[in-house]
């Protein structure tokens, strides 16, 4: 298995583009089963997680064209199977979010549940429940969720019990298919929905309110081709934000979204960083400034994201003070801290709630990966130890951090990758 070697202490500078964001690519992907029309995607960040739902649609019959400038030409016809497998689903729970369009257009999916991972149990109820609600007869049966639609899905009223980003994403998708209006309510706001929706408006959809927690749809008898650009990825802007607060450096960060980011901004003015904001180009410096923790409670958006976390708990590890922070998404997400406490950071967790004691100097450990924030948070770690941090399991890292290691290198970070056999 590959893994990555880090020599701390390079103050980051210098400048790189931010990739687009998986978490919009991997819903966009899925809702190119809506249409028959080939669907031309750019700015697709080079990612496991993008290969494996290529594969996934792939295996589907759906045909996958890369252009000479890298843009993915999709289409959805003719489709030979309705199934996304176990093989597939266990290494990618986001496979769930075919569910909505292949029901919605083929009237049938056959979909393996997607199981628990290594930051909690992450149910699907809800996303079961909404597509029950469009009219969907849905059993679970033989580690799979069998859905089908007898004619097309009717629109209805849905009201989530808690807010979803998938459950929110995977019935938009059904309903712009379905016969009448569908209005979600309680439904998740975060930019990678209102990425989602804007290219289901480019396909034909008629949806208003994405962004705000009432989406409606006026449901379509079908959707067209287009061509569609995948926004920046706010949680890679982050994490490497991070990184340049607490390396004392100075990095500016092109191609991003400033918009998407501002509680994780805030937090880090807050912690000390300078950040100056030109249009889509974020420069951040922290050049002869003090680093003081900040209290963190996640939420769903526009509250600060869980997806950055793991990168805030290293960040206070090596901050002036004492800091809290509380995890109210997911139930099991700390998993980066006891690798991090081997690290030498001084961190006590408390139910859903870490209390870290910024202390001088971490020190270089070997290091596992648990999942994909965690994994980032040991390189932040290992950007500011002292010796060589060696991280294993980084294949969780390749889920998210588009060519993790080149853009750290671009920014005068010492890493390289050992490829294993
Ligand atoms: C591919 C993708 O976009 N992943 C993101 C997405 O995950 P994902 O869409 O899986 O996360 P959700 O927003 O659905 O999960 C939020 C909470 O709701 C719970 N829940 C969810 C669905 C359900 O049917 N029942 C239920 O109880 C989950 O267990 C979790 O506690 O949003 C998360 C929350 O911002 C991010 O951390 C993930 O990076
Ligand atoms: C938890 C994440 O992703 P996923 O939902 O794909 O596991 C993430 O991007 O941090």
């Amino acid at each position: 298995m590959d893994k990555l070697l880090i020599s701390g202490g390079a103050k980051l500078n210098g400048s790189i583009r931010i990739s687009g964001a998986k978490n919009a690519a991997l819903p966009i992907l899925a809702a190119t089963l809506l249409s028959k029309e080939p669907i031309v995607l750019s700015n697709l960040p080079h990612l496991h997680d993008v290969t494996t739902m290529i594969e996934l649609l792939g295996t589907m019959g759906v045909e996958v064209i890369i252009n000479e400038d890298m843009s993915a030409q999709i289409c959805a016809k003719p489709l030979h199977s309705v199934t996304a497998p176990y093989e597939l689903v266990k290494t990618m729970r986001a496979s769930v979010v075919v569910l909505g369009p292949l029901l919605a257009h083929y009237g049938e999916a056959n979909v393996s549940l997607p199981g628990g991972c290594a930051i909690g149990s992450r149910p699907v109820d809800l996303h079961i429940r909404g597509l029950e609600a469009l009219g969907a007869t849905i059993k679970v049966e033989d580690g799979f969720i069998k859905a089908k639609s007898n004619g097309r899905l009717k629109g209805a009223k849905i009201l989530f019990d808690m807010v979803s980003v998938g459950a929110t994403e995977n019935v938009l998708m059904a309903a712009v298919l379905a016969e009448g209006i569908t209005i979600l309510e309680n439904a998740a706001r975060e930019p990678e929905v209102i990425d989602l929706a804007n290219l289901l408006i480019a396909m034909g959809a008629k949806i208003t309110g994405h962004g705000t927690d009432k989406i409606t749809i006026e449901g379509v008898e079908s959707l067209h081709g287009c061509e569609y650009s995948v926004m920046p990825d706010r949680i890679e802007t982050g994490t490497y934000l991070v990184a340049a607060a607490m390396t004392g450096g100075k990095i500016t960060l092109k191609d991003t979204d400033p918009t998407t980011l501002d509680a994780v901004i805030m937090k880090l003015e807050e912690a000390g960083l300078h950040i100056e904001i030109k249009g889509d180009v974020i420069v951040a410096d922290m050049t002869d400034r003090v680093l003081k923790s900040v209290d963190v409670t996640t939420a769903p958006y526009p509250a600060f994201p869980t997806d950055m976390q793991a990168q805030f708990c290293v960040m206070n590890a090596v901050a002036n003070g004492v800091s809290t922070i509380k995890e109210t998404v997911f139930e099991n997400r700390f998993m980066h801290i006891d690798e991090l406490i081997r690290m030498g950071c001084d961190a006590k967790i408390n139910g859903n709630t870490v209390v870290i004691t910024g202390v001088k100097q971490l020190k270089a450990a070997p290091v596992m990966a648990t999942d994909l924030r965690a994994s980032a948070s040991l390189v932040l770690g290992g950007l500011v130890a002292t010796g060589e941090t060696s991280m294993d399991r980084i294949y969780h890292i390749d889920r998210g951090y588009e060519c993790i290691e080149e853009k750290l290198r671009q920014l005068g970070a010492k890493i390289t990758r050992v490829v294993g056999k």
